[in-house]
This record gives C-alpha cells, sequence and structure tokens, in this order.
C-alpha cells in the first residue's frame, strides 16, 4: 500500500516542524508548500538529510506549485503571517484571510479529499473562511488550537502538583483567544477533577486560577519571550496528534476547532469543542453539559469568533 500523503501548506516555523514530526514518525510522505522561493526546497532537503541518521523511510518534497500537493490526504495550513509582540492574534485577520482564500482555491482544485488542519490565525474565523474557500464537507475541515491550549494547561498543573504530564488530562474550549475556556471541572489528575484535588489542598482555588490566566495568555507569554515569532514546537506537535488519529483511525477525544451547526446552541460555527477524529475526520462532536458558569464564559468566547466572522464577511464579499 502506498504511503499517506501530507501537504503543509506553509513551510515556515510550525510547517517545517511538521514536516520533521512527520518524517520521524513516518506518518507519510511529505509535500511542503510555500510562497517563498527556496523555502520549501531548502526544508524538504535538509530534513531529508535527517533521514540516514534517525532511519525513517519518508520521501519529502518542497514546492511552489499547487500540483504537487494532488491526492494529499492531509492537507496542513499554516500558510500566513504570525503576530509580534503588542498585537493581538485578531490583528492578523485581514492579512491572512487573503492567504485563505488562495489556499482555499488551492485544496480545492488539487486536493479535494484531504482532511484538512488550519493552524493559521485568528484560529476559529480562518479555519471558518478556509472551509468556505475550499468548499470540502465541513466534517473534513478543523482547526487545531483546543490541543495546543490543553497541553499548555496539562504542562502547568503538571508542575504544580509535580506529577507526570502524562497523568493529566485538561480540557480547554471555545475560540482560541483571550476568552478561551479551561474546563477545571473535567481537567483531572489521573481521573481525580480539579475542584476535588483543590478540597484535598493539593493546591489553592487562588493558584488554580493563576493557571488558567496563564493557560488564557499562553501564546502572548511565548511571544513575549521570542519577540519574532510565536510558538511552534508544541502547536506542531499538537497538530500531529490530530493527523495521526485521522491517518490511524485512532478515534482520539480531543478539543479541536469544529464546525457547530445544531450543537452547543450553535448554528454554522467554528469553536473549540470536545471532538473524535478517525477515518471519517471530525466523526462526532460530545455536546456537553455546560454549568451556568461555564455557559457564560463560552458565550462569551463564541461572542468573540462571531465577531471575527462577520469581520472576513466586510472584507470579502464571497463570504457574506
Ligand atoms: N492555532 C494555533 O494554535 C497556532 C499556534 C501557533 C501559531 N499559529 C499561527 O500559525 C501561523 C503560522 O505560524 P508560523 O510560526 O509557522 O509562521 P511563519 O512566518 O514561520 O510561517 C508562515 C509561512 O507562511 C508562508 N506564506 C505566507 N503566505 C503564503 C501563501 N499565500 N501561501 C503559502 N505560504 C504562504 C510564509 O512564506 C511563511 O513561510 C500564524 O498565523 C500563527 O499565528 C497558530
Ligand atoms: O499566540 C500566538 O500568536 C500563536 C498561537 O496562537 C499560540 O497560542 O501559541
Amino acid at each position: 500500500m502506498a504511503r499517506p500523503k501530507i501537504a503543509l501548506i506553509g513551510a515556515g516555523q510550525i510547517g517545517g516542524t511538521l514536516a520533521h514530526l512527520a518524517a520521524m514518525k513516518e506518518l507519510g510522505d511529505v509535500v511542503l508548500f510555500d510562497i517563498s522561493e527556496g523555502t520549501p526546497e531548502g526544508k524538504a532537503l535538509d530534513i531529508a538529510e535527517s533521514g540516514p541518521s534517525e532511519g525513517f523511510d519518508a520521501r519529502l518534497k518542497g514546492t511552489s506549485d499547487y500540483a504537487d500537493i494532488a491526492g494529499a490526504d492531509v492537507c496542513i495550513v499554516t500558510a500566513g503571517v504570525p503576530r509580534k509582540p503588542g498585537m493581538s492574534r485578531d490583528d492578523l485577520l485581514g492579512i491572512n484571510l487573503k492567504v485563505m482564500k488562495a489556499v482555499g482555491e488551492g485544496i480545492r482544485e488539487n486536493a479535494p479529499d484531504a482532511f484538512v488542519i488550519c493552524i493559521t490565525n485568528p484560529l476559529d474565523a480562518m479555519v471558518w473562511a478556509l472551509q468556505k474557500f475550499s468548499g470540502l464537507p465541513t466534517e473534513k475541515v478543523c482547526g487545531m488550537a483546543g490541543v495546543l491550549d490543553s497541553a499548555r494547561f496539562r504542562h502547568f498543573l503538571s508542575l504544580e502538583f509535580d506529577v507526570s504530564m502524562k497523568d493529566v488530562t485538561a480540557f480547554v474550549l471555545g475560540g482560541h483567544g483571550d476568552t478561551m475556556v479551561p474546563l477545571t471541572r473535567y481537567s483531572t489528575v489521573a481521573g481525580i477533577p480539579l475542584p476535588d484535588l483543590v478540597k484535598m489542598g493539593w493546591t489553592s482555588q487562588e493558584k488554580l486560577d493563576a493557571i488558567v490566566q496563564r493557560t488564557r495568555d499562553g501564546g502572548a507569554e511565548i511571544v513575549g519571550l521570542l519577540k519574532t515569532g510565536s510558538a511552534f514546537y508544541a502547536p506542531a506537535t499538537s497538530a500531529i496528534e490530530m493527523a495521526e488519529s485521522y491517518l490511524k483511525d485512532q478515534k482520539r477525544l480531543l478539543p479541536c476547532a469544529a464546525y457547530c451547526d445544531g450543537v452547543f446552541g450553535l448554528d454554522g460555527f467554528y469553536v473549540g469543542v470536545p471532538t473524535v477524529i478517525g477515518a471519517g475526520g471530525v466523526e462526532r462532536i460530545v455536546d456537553i453539559k455546560l454549568t451556568k458558569d461555564e455557559q457564560a464564559m463560552f458565550d462569551n468566547s463564541v461572542a468573540a469568533v462571531k465577531g471575527l466572522v462577520e469581520a472576513c464577511k466586510g472584507i470579502d464579499d464571497s463570504l457574506a
């Protein structure tokens, strides 16, 4: 059987890391696409030359021609611009919306059967626009953010409790912005919910609140440190987790930006929710019941996403 084909649209910091991870995990052959002359070819060759030492079997190709992504099984989209210190993700909307249009058309014409994972920010609005521009089925287009935000939450919690990150589970839902919703009630250490751990004296409510806020600010914390761009190792690892679940039909239950129509009280928006990812793409959205307070936070986050979607419609008539 031929190896799966993984197309990475955008060969910048995340794109290059994705290519390296996909090759090392032997998820398939990799095509790195970018408009920056020489960058995708250079990164593909560099990573391919790590193959003999690492011992992986994967072909890598760099290109600026959409024809080379033909027949891709998975497309992961990072094309666009990252933010700099002082900017919000939302400041990227105008410039990255134009990029989504070009990418959507490229995918529609060359890889219409692919499972598409969007990473470009502002994530929830960009994945919505990418689905519209590509015309692919909504269950085959999703966005990566919740896995990353939850991983950050899990990491901070593991430090607080001094336990393995493997035993910490967490769910961060809502839009990938300042209004994201880390759900403490559904986050655990080996199945023990965080509110119970507070009662048991493992931590205090004040410390937990500070960790929730650090999670919300997790992207900005890295941008402030790097100064020239945003996080890329953890974002790439998170998207690979989603791609692997699709390619291997693992049916992982992961928080992803999925098209919600008739779930979570939504009517046609992308926002972070618990999803099952398998060979059918986003196979199920787990419509969990939120408490009044959680619902208020979720509604606030959805309102922010809706505002960005309206801004997209204002910029590009074809989306209205
Ligand atoms: N969803 C998330 O959780 C998350 C996490 C981290 C970063 N991001 C976002 O991901 C995006 C990429 O981040 P990065 O660090 O890889 O940025 P980067 O600048 O390193 O790479 C982006 C690449 O996109 C390319 N590009 C620009 N326009 C293009 C087009 N029309 N077609 C193809 N390629 C094009 C650029 O040449 C560049 O190589 C940013 O928007 C960033 O904000 C999202
Ligand atoms: O914060 C950013 O701009 C990048 C990304 O959304 C992140 O959360 O790391």
